[in-house]
């Protein structure tokens, strides 16, 4: 079953400046349990693509469906956790009660949330930290954190938008190792924004190398690594390099140099 389908869909934003066309002629499908990667330069509408699954923005053409149905039911129905560039916790709240917002929200009782932060908090082995605040956790931590608060409402989807862009390349390599452990735990379909081309073909099923003004899909990659947690040290194998080489590729063909 496809968790998402795209078809012919492009966006427009209408600006003081005249209408930008963000997104042209995407064709898409991403079946359930896969892990997806939408690479580019920036500016090619990966944020923007992203948007409009989780329906934070309306395509101007085309057709989108998610679970079956409109992104607007999906979201209201709860069908996926979104990640953002930087952590976004409440500097007042501690961990525990950043991970129940959402779960306040959908109106849990205490031990429904309870046991929910417990679970949520392990799987991102955030476990003994509780009752810290966001300010007392590294920043990679501190993703860690709002990954739980995402998986938190028990979504099939996960959408990433860049989570790990803002972190040190050390740090970086240890929470796409955890991530990998996680998705294959869980079984959950992911949606990842990425610049970084080692990160997309370390974590991806698939790649989707996007090219700007209008954004597009220029390629898509299947990666024939194994699935499930991988080693870090496979991005030495001349498997995961032709990969990683194929989207560069694509990314330098698509890309224009005129601007
Ligand atoms: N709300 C908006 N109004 C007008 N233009 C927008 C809006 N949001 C995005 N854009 C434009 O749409 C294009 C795609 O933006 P988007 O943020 O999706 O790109 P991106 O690939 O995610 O970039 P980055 O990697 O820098 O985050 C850009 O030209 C951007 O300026």
């Amino acid at each position: 079953m496809n968790v998402i389908d795209i078809e012919a869909l492009s966006l427009t934003f209408e600006t003081g400046d005249g209408p930008v066309q963000a997104l042209s002629n995407i064709d898409l499908t991403i079946a359930k349990g896969d892990f997806v990667s939408f690479i580019g330069p920036s500016g090619c509408g990966k944020t923007t693509l992203l948007r409009v699954i989780a329906d934070l923005e309306r395509p101007t053409g085309g057709a989108i469906s998610v679970n079956g149905t409109t992104p607007e039911l999906a979201r209201l129905d709860r069908a996926y956790g979104y990640v953002f560039q930087a952590p976004a916790l409440y500097p007042w709240r501690t961990i525990a009660r950043n991970v129940a917002l959402p779960l306040e929200i959908m109106g849990l009782t205490r031990a429904q949330q309870q046991e929910r932060i417990e679970r949520n908090l392990a799987l991102v082995n955030l476990t003994g930290f509780e009752k810290k605040y966001p300010w007392q956790l590294s920043g990679g931590m501190q993703q860690r954190a709002s990954i739980a608060r995402a998986l938190a409402v028990e979504p099939d989807l996960l959408l990433m938008d860049e989570p790990f862009g803002a972190l040190d390349e050390i740090v970086r390599d240890h929470l796409n190792e955890q991530l990998l452990q996680l998705w294959a735990k869980t079984r959950k379909t992911v949606v990842f924004v990425t610049h970084s081309i080692p990160e997309a073909v370390y974590l991806s099923t698939r790649i989707v190398v996007m090219s700007p003004r209008p954004g597009r899909i220029h390629d898509i990659v299947e990666s024939d690594l194994p699935r499930g947690p991988r080693p870090l040290d496979i991005r030495e194998t001349p498997e995961f390099l032709k990969l990683a080489q194929r989207v560069r590729d694509g990314l330098r063909a698509g890309h224009s140099y005129d601007d």
